[in-house]
């Protein structure tokens, strides 16, 4: 990219996404019970004086949990300071960081699932104790030395909560499921960005792109600023349903939100593997996708809706998929003659 000053500044997705960003509880859309508790946690830990306990945020891509640990850390009026689990490469590394920490604040470590087991180790001292235990020097003469930190709450973010170590989940006080929004919260977070972007939109449109976005924020952002381009290029102001419904057609998004790479994966169960069990691996080579995609992006959703199965044995398409698909599950194989796993 060139620094032409002649081009006006553009701006950047991020900074559009950042617009978005609801800032406080009272503006951040659904979560109602998980809202409502960290609402207690923050007016109690503020009036207590004391840092909030540590808390974890779980669940699938997009639904908000960093935009809630800024939130935390907005609402209890102390600093934020973040990182994320993979980029924390050595114990040393995480040891700056904490004892960079001012009295109050929140240490944001997202993906924290990715976490070195060796830096880990240093975390839970600090998370239990408020505490460093530092080694100093090497060999006989090797000490140990505990460097007591400020009180801080550490907020962790994950979308696999099941790959986190048992110590390291424990320590968590508050921990926070995140889940998939309803049409009409996802409606309400349509509504908010269009008006903070000065988009032109009417109920129906709303209601069009919320129903089709896959119960999660992020989605919806992004399928209503694709929708107002559509808009945009055919001269329309104000998107109504059938231009969120044509747009969104276009973009190969369906009638309740699965995109193609949705129907690619239920496609390659009901096709090559009959419906299933067929194991989360084979998926992915067939696919040509990562495992962590299949298992934190794909499947979630599809679950949710009730349309596959994880089952001991792989996963499964029910008979809502079979029915999703415009297809009827194959009779039962006589005497395993025909065996879908060969
Ligand atoms: N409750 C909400 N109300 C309005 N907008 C939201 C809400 N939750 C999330 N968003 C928007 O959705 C987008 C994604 O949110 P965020 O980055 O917090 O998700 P995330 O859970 O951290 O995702 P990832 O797992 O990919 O890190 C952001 O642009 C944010 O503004
Ligand atoms: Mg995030």
């Amino acid at each position: 990219m060139t620094d032409n000053p002649i081009l006006t500044p553009m701006r950047q997705p991020e900074d559009v996404d950042a617009a978005l960003r609801p800032k406080t509880l009272e503006e951040f859309v659904g979560q109602a019970g998980a809202k409502d508790n960290l609402r207690v946690f923050i007016e109690s830990a503020k009036s207590r004086r004391e840092a909030m306990d540590h808390v974890l945020f779980f669940g699938p891509p997009g639904l908000g949990k960093t935009t809630l640990a800024q939130i935390v850390a907005r609402e209890l009026g102390v600093g934020f300071r973040a990182t994320s689990g993979p980029v924390i490469a050595k114990a040393g590394d995480l040891a700056a960081l904490l004892t960079n920490l001012e009295q109050g604040d929140v240490l944001f470590i997202d993906e924290i699932h990715r976490l070195n087991p060796v830096v880990e180790e240093v975390l839970y001292p600090a998370m239990e104790d408020r505490a460093l235990d530092l080694i100093i020097g090497e060999g006989p003469s090797a000490r140990s030395v505990r460097i007591d930190l400020p009180p801080f709450t550490l907020v962790g973010a994950t979308t696999r909560q099941g790959l986190l170590q048992t110590p390291l989940r424990d320590r968590f006080g508050i921990p926070v499921r995140l889940q998939f929004y309803s049409v009409e919260e996802l409606e309400k977070v349509v509504t908010r960005g269009a008006g903070l972007l000065g988009i032109g939109m009417d109920k129906g449109g709303a209601t069009e792109i919320a129903r089709r976005a896959r119960g999660t924020p992020r989605v919806a952002g992004r399928l209503m600023r694709r929708v107002r381009d559509f808009a945009h290029v055919a001269g329309e102001t104000v998107i109504t349903r059938e231009i969120a419904d044509d747009s969104l057609t276009r973009l190969e998004v369906d009638s309740i939100g699965l995109d193609s790479q949705d129907r690619r994966y239920l496609r390659m169960i009901a096709d090559i593997y009959k419906g299933g069990p067929v194991g989360v691996e084979t998926l992915a080579a067939g696919l040509s996708e990562p495992r962590d995609t299949i298992e934190e992006v794909i499947e979630p959703y599809l679950i949710q809706l009730g349309l596959v199965a994880r089952t001991a044995r792989g996963r499964c398409l029910n008979d809502r998929g079979w029915t999703h698909l415009g297809m009827s599950p194959p009779t039962a194989p006589q005497n395993g003659l025909f065996d879908s796993e060969g």
